[in-house]
């Protein structure tokens, strides 16, 4: 039986529980930007393989603080550069010029700073500066990762600084789960693309531009199937040779003479899974498959309502579909003002992080919670949780809130 006003936590564990287990595919690491590892990426090699120079300066042998040794210059014996290591060893009274990252060579136990060297015509003469300073300037063999270490973990998600390491590590190439596929349709005989021109009674479509954005920012691919006019057959039309992985429908979600997606879907063997969640906004999402298994995520046309729960529904089956871990939840945030207290549905408001006269942040919700505005969407960083029936909350106190994908 089709079940009704299910929770959200529910929801959410059964998008992740449906989504498909993530198949593995070999990339080049040059491409992995923003894809999830579903093998670890272990070091093969220590880094740095040898013991290095952290500055450009005179590799020697005897101890900083041995005075004796203090008093002669020192004979230049040879040079280790970065990518050419001098192969002798260095011997008391001898020093080697060394550069930064260059291997140290043998018998030296320090590097002075070229700054704390003077040339003289019996040799190289080491400054009081480089013999007291404490530092020896040698990165140890290992000290950045050893080999077998495993440095990114399945279930990671490559960005920059990772890559990095990956590269830093010699992978060339990075195993990563395939990108699931997500098909997005929006219904509405209101609807115009941006740029047409609208009748007096028509709006602009604008859903599907959040809705690819978001499956795009979160490791998807989005394919836009395009704006059906309420209409069994164009509906059933338009998803019929869809192959993707997932179809998220925007809009005609709800009871309304016009709400036709469910309908049009029931041609195709629609089975559901639910029908609604108890909250606010996007009561009416439900979920189902087809008669081909393809699952299908209908959302609510309001803007709002969709966006929360693309955030709370889809994201998760993201998620599992890529293999990230859950996510660590709650995030919790005092409040800039006071709510009162919440009704039956569980409910998230749209809200800015604004830091407060001491300098924390804290969460304000917009006044205008309609779920029908997009602008003040467009100024959100985080929505805050209520759950059902929770008490009014005043100023300062701590609420549960989740964070938003903005670019700042
Ligand atoms: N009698 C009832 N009426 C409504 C109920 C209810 O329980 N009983 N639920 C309300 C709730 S809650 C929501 S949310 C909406 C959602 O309804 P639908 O999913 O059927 O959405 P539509 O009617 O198609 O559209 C709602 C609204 O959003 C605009 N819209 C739709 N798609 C887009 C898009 N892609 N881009 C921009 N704007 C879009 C549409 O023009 C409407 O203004 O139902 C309530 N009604
Ligand atoms: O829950 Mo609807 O999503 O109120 O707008």
């Amino acid at each position: 039986m089709t079940r009704k006003g299910i929770t959200v936590d529910e929801a959410r564990a059964f998008l992740r529980e449906v989504a498909p287990a993530p198949v593995p595919r070999k990339i080049a690491l040059r491409k992995a930007l923003g894809r999830v590892l579903t093998a670890p990426v272990v070091a093969t090699r220590d880094q740095p393989p040898f013991d290095a120079s952290a500055m450009d300066g005179y590799a020697i042998c005897k101890s900083l603080t041995d005075p004796v040794a203090q008093s002669a210059p020192l004979k230049l014996i040879g040079e280790s550069i970065a990518g050419k290591r001098f192969e002798g060893r260095v011997e008391w009274g001898q020093c080697v010029r060394i550069f930064t990252g260059a291997p140290v060579p043998d018998g030296a136990k320090a590097v002075v700073i070229q700054e704390n060297v003077r040339h003289t015509d019996h040799g190289i003469f080491i400054e009081a500066d480089g013999w007291n300073d404490p530092k020896t300037h040698i990165r140890p063999r290992g000290q950045d990762f050893k080999a077998g270490h495993e440095l990114l973990s399945a279930g990671l998600r490559l960005d920059p600084w990772r890559l990095s390491l990956a590269a830093a590590a010699g992978s060339k190439s990075v195993t990563v789960a395939r990108r699931p596929r997500i098909a997005i349709l929006s219904t509405g005989d209101e609807l115009v693309a941006p740029g047409d021109d609208p009748r007096p009674d028509q709006i602009f479509e604008s859903g599907s531009f959040a809705l690819m954005a978001m499956c795009r920012q979160w490791g998807a691919k989005a394919e836009f199937l395009g704006v059906e006019s309420d209409d069994l057959d164009g509906i059933h039309d338009a998803v019929k040779a869809c192959e993707a992985d997932l179809i998220v429908t925007i809009g005609g979600a709800s009871v309304g003479d016009y709400d036709l997606v469910k309908p049009a879907l029931e041609r195709l063997g629609l089975t559901l899974d639910f029908s609604s969640i108890n909250i606010r906004p996007g009561k009416p999402t439900w979920t189902g498959t087809l008669a081909n298994d393809q699952r299908v995520l209908g959302l609510p046309g309001n803007p709002a309502s969709a966006m929360v729960c693309a955030q709370l529904f889809l994201k998760p089956w993201i998620e599992a579909a890529l293999g990230q871990p859950e996510p660590p939840q709650p995030h919790r945030l005092p409040m800039a003002s006071d709510i009162s207290a919440n009704g039956p549905r569980e409910t998230f408001l749209r809200a800015r992080i604004v830091t407060d006269a001491s300098g924390q942040p804290t969460l304000k919700p917009f006044a205008d919670q309609d779920s029908s505005l997009i602008a003040v969407f467009s100024q959100s960083d985080a929505l805050i949780r209520r759950p059902a029936n929770a008490p009014a909350l005043q100023r300062g106190e701590m609420a549960e809130y989740v964070r938003l994908d903005r670019y700042i």
